[in-house]
C-alpha cells in the first residue's frame, strides 16, 4: 500500500505558509532564507512523523510518499535562491550547516529509499501553473522555472549536483513522463500507476533487510 503524506508546503499553517510564499515571491532577497528555514523545518517534521495506523496495518510493506523532501529543499530551491543572489553567502553557509547537522543527527529516520521524478518541460509547468491559478504565483516567469528544471535535471538525471549525504547519491530515481496530459486519459494514468507500483515493489525489496517497518519515497 502506498500513501501520500500531507502537502509539505502547507504543512504547518495554511495561512502563514501562504503569506510567506507571497512574501518570498514579492521580495525574494528579504524572505528567501526565512522561507527555506520554514519549508525545511516543515518537511523535516513531515518525514519524521510515523505513517498513519491504517498504512501500517495494511498487508505488504507500506510506502509513505512525500511531495518534495528536505533534499529538494536544499538541492533545488535553496541552492537556486543562493545562485540567484536571493540568499547571501552567509545565509547559505548557515543553512547548509544546520541542514547537514540535522540530517546527520536524524540518520535513517530521514533517509529516502526512492525518488520519483515527474519530468515536464518548464513551458508545460508554466501553463499548468496558470491553470492552477494561485495568486502568489502570478508573477513567476519562465526563466525561473527553467532554472528549477535545470536543477532537477542536474540532480536526478545528470547526477552532477554535489550532494553531501552518502545514502542520497545511491537512491534510485524513477523518471516518469509528466509532459503528457493525462488528467482525462485513464489509459495513460494506469500506465504511470503500473510503473510506479513496480518501482515501489522494487525499492521495498531492496530495503527488506533494513530494520525500518516502512519505506519512504519522494515524488
Ligand atoms: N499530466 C497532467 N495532465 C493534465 N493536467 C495536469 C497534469 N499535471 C498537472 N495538471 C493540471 O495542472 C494543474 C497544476 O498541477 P499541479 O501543480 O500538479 O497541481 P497541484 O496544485 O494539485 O499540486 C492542476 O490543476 C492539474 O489539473
Ligand atoms: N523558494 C521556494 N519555493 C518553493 C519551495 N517549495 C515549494 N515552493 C513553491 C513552488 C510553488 O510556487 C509553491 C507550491 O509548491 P507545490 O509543492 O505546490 O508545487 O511553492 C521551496 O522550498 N522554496
Amino acid at each position: 500500500m502506498a500513501e501520500c503524506g500531507p502537502n509539505d508546503s502547507v504543512n504547518c499553517s495554511q495561512q502563514s505558509s501562504s503569506n510567506l510564499l507571497q512574501m518570498m515571491y514579492h521580495d525574494p532577497k528579504r524572505w528567501s532564507y526565512t522561507f527555506q528555514t520554514f519549508s525545511c523545518m516543515s518537511r523535516m517534521r513531515t518525514h519524521l512523523q510515523p505513517p498513519p495506523a491504517r498504512l501500517l496495518q495494511s498487508t505488504g510493506t507500506p510506502v509513505q510518499v512525500y511531495e518534495r523532501s528536505v533534499y529538494s529543499d536544499r538541492y533545488i530551491f535553496a541552492l537556486n535562491m543562493f545562485e540567484l543572489g536571493c540568499i547571501n553567502s552567509t545565509e547559505w553557509a548557515v543553512y547548509q550547516d544546520w541542514h547537514s547537522f540535522l540530517i546527520e543527527q536524524f540518520g535513517h529516520r530521514i533517509q529516502l529509499e526512492g525518488i520519483i521524478y515527474l519530468q515536464a518541460s518548464p513551458q508545460t509547468c508554466m501553463e499548468r501553473l496558470g491553470r492552477r491559478g494561485r495568486v502568489e504565483e502570478q508573477g513567476i516567469e519562465l526563466d525561473y522555472l527553467e532554472k528549477l528544471h535545470t536543477k532537477h535535471e542536474d540532480w536526478l538525471v545528470n547526477k552532477s549536483t554535489k550532494v553531501h549525504f552518502e545514502h542520497l547519491a545511491k537512491v534510485p530515481v524513477l523518471i516518469l513522463d509528466a509532459e503528457v496530459e493525462f488528467e482525462k486519459d485513464t489509459k495513460i494514468q494506469n500506465n504511470l500507476l503500473t510503473k510506479r507500483m513496480d518501482y515501489f515493489v522494487w525499492t521495498v525489496n531492496i530495503h527488506k533487510g533494513s530494520d525500518e517497518c516502512w519505506t519512504k519515497a519522494q515524488i
